[in-house]
């Protein structure tokens, strides 16, 4: 069974709670039995039931008990066809963490902007000082 091709409009009429099933990686995988048990909670799984989940799950950075239930949920793999679209092709665990970068990069910019300005403010101590001596 878990040998059987889905393409993108099979699983997309498999969206309700009792029939769901979500793309991870290219696999299709049927949800419906575990949707109560989630915990993350089965609002997230019906969002993306009968579409592709990979993004979401990685981004939630599920754990190998997580990848073992979803190996047992399998049904079959996705077929892609032109016009769908593009595949996800990061390996597990190595997706970018846009989130951390753009912070580290926000507090660079304030340091700059600080250190800027206490250099700035020193030089027109120091200058100021060097006319009142003259
Ligand atoms: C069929 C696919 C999925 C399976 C088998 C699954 C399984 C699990 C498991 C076992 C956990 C417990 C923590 C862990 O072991 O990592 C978990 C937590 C979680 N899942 Fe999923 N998940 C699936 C899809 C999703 C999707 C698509 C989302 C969408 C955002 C999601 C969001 C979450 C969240 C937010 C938690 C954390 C809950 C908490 O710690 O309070 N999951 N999931």
């Amino acid at each position: 069974m878990a040998d059987k091709e889905f393409t993108y409009s099979d699983v997309s009429e498999h969206a309700t709670k009792k029939d769901l099933f979500v793309v991870v990686h290219d696999k299709v995988y049927n949800a419906s039995s575990f949707v109560d048990e989630h915990p993350g909670g089965e609002e997230v799984l019906l969002d993306v039931g009968g579409q592709d989940a990979t993004e979401a799950f990685e981004d939630v950075g599920h754990s190998d008990e997580a990848r073992e239930i979803l190996d047992g949920l399998i049904v079959g793999k996705l077929k892609r066809q032109d016009g769908d679209p593009k595949p996800k092709t990061y390996a597990p665990g190595t997706q970018p963490t846009t989130k951390g970068d753009g912070a580290s990069a926000g507090v660079g910019l304030y340091a700059i902007i600080l250190i800027g300005g206490v250099l700035a403010f020193g030089a027109y101590k120091y200058l100021q000082s060097q006319q009142e001596s003259q």
